[in-house]
């Protein structure tokens, strides 16, 4: 689904991705983890196009990406729920999510529409004429990712979900993703919030200092004591 081979990226002279590795399998969530500055970001944002890596190779399905433009990539069937969720302020709910919606690129369905979105946010179909900004955190989160649905994507990255949210609220996006997950969707999930990750992933990676430093399953993530001190110092 998504690979990406020895990534580089910089800011300027900041060498921050310094040869990053892995594969997003097709039907998975995979979960990046790493403390504030690991490189996350960056790499959501090398693989989605609004940076460019100096080196190294990106493939997503059958295409070298990484050096398309943002626009190419979210054609070719990428879908970002972007950290801060950036919801359109002037825009009603409605309007967010009309505005982005299009069919699969390859299949031409529309799997995800209006109905089957509001079907699993019924808040949003509740709010549909209310601004962007009247909703809530956790709801701004649920619009971002609807939007996001609305593009009827093979992959969605998402960064940081959780970022400011109640616990509740946190719960409420894994019984989210975890759905999504049974969709068969793939999902590549930017987190620091071990909990999130443990319950919705299927495999975990861990970043620190612009390098994946682990790999493994949930189920050994929480009995490497050692490794979540180190890395996540949790
Ligand atoms: N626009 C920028 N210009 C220069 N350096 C940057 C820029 N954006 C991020 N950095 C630096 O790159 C490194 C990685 O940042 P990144 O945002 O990818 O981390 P992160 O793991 O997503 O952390 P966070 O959870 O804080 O968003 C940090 O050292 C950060 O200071």
């Amino acid at each position: 689904m998504l690979e990406l081979e020895d990534v580089h990226t910089y800011y300027g002279t900041s060498h921050i991705l310094q040869g990053v590795s892995f594969r997003v399998p097709a039907g998975k969530s995979t979960v990046l983890l790493g403390r504030n500055g690991a490189g996350k970001t960056t790499t959501i944002h090398t693989i989605c196009g609004l940076l460019r890596c100096r080196q190294g190779r990106i493939r997503f399905l059958d295409t070298d990406i990484q050096n398309l433009p943002a626009h190419r990539i979210s054609q070719l069937g990428m879908g970002l729920v972007p950290q801060g969720r950036r919801i359109f302020p002037s825009l009603t709910i409605r309007e967010n999510l009309t505005m982005s919606a299009r069919p699969n690129p390859f299949t031409g369905t529309k799997d995800w529409d209006l109905e089957r979105v509001y079907e699993l946010f019924p808040i949003l179909k509740e709010r549909e004429k209310n601004q962007g900004t009247q909703l809530s955190g956790g709801q701004q989160q649920m619009l971002a990712i609807a939007r996001a649905l609305m593009t009827n994507p093979h992959l969605l990255l998402m960064d940081e979900p959780s970022e400011g949210l109640a616990p509740v609220v946190i719960d409420q996006i894994g019984d989210i993703l975890e759905h999504l997950k049974q969709t068969g969707l793939a999902i590549l999930v930017v987190e620091q919030n071990l909990d999130l990750a443990l319950r919705t992933a299927d495999e975990i990676m861990i970043m620190n200092k612009g390098n994946i430093v682990w790999q493994g399953t949930p189920e050994q993530l929480a009995t490497s004591d050692d490794v979540r001190h180190k890395y996540l110092g949790v």
